[in-house]
């Protein structure tokens, strides 16, 4: 389980997150939702022990989250992180070395599933294919956690729909949990079961997907206008 108790974050004079408490139950996939510079990745960049709370605590599975969690916590992050002159190939040779929980033949069969040539390098790589490569080497990780900010930012509808069909294939929610951040509401819609709306470093409201489209009859991007406009 993930839980944030009352967890504030200062970045010098700019306050990111105001006295948040969450809890994401195991076996779930989360969307965090809101307006630019709410507060999203600095949630997930706590939750994965890269940066400390100014007050308040962040445990993942009772253990408070540091540089140590990475163990448990696979991320995704916004910004490219590998060595360009690297081949993918090579790429998945150091995230084996790296990641004990690295699993070698979900990574070599995403990778035919993404349609990445394992000999290119990753500076030839185009931005999709580069995407395509984050999400294989986050998803091959047999991590209870797994976390990615903006997996779908800045990518062609067909790479969109490439990765959201991958993250349905090759997550296993029996074991895992997953936390997104995203801005692609309407196409991460169908994969998740619910949302945390996140507004000026303040949690608005948990939600069940469900929920809001039977009961409230609205789709996600309507009930997050709905939401910021109350
Ligand atoms: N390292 C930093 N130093 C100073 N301010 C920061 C830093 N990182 C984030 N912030 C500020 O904290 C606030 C929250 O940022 P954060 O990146 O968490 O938002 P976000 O919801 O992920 O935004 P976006 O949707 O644009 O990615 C913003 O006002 C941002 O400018």
């Amino acid at each position: 389980m993930i839980q944030l108790d009352h967890v504030s974050k200062r970045y010098l004079t700019k306050k990111a997150l105001k006295d948040v408490s969450l809890q994401i139950e195991p076996g779930h996939i989360v969307g965090l939702i809101g307006s630019n510079g709410s507060g999203k990745s600095t949630t997930l960049k706590l939750i994965s022990g890269l940066i400390r709370p100014t007050k308040g605590t962040v445990l993942v599975d009772g253990v408070m989250a540091s540089r140590k969690i990475c163990t448990k916590v696979a991320f995704l992050s916004e910004l490219d992180a590998y060595y360009s002159f690297f081949t993918v190939k090579q790429t998945l040779d150091f995230y084996a070395q790296t990641f004990g929980d690295f699993n070698r033949a979900k990574a070599e069969e995403m990778i035919d599933f993404m349609k990445l040539d394992r000999n290119q390098k990753v500076k030839h790589l185009s931005k999709g294919n580069r995407g395509r490569l984050k999400i294989v080497v986050t998803l091959s990780r047999d991590a209870p956690f797994i976390l990615m900010d903006e997996p779908l930012s800045g990518l062609d509808p067909m790479v969109r729909q490439s990765i959201i069909k991958g993250l349905i294939s090759f997550i296993d929610l029996e074991k895992q949990t997953v936390v997104l951040t995203t801005h692609e509401l309407q196409e991460i819609e169908p994969l998740l079961d619910t949302v945390i709306l996140i507004k000026n470093g303040e949690i608005l409201d948990t939600k069940s997907v469900e929920e809001i489209r039977s009961k409230e009859n609205l789709s996600l991007v309507d009930w997050m206008v709905k939401e910021y406009e109350q």
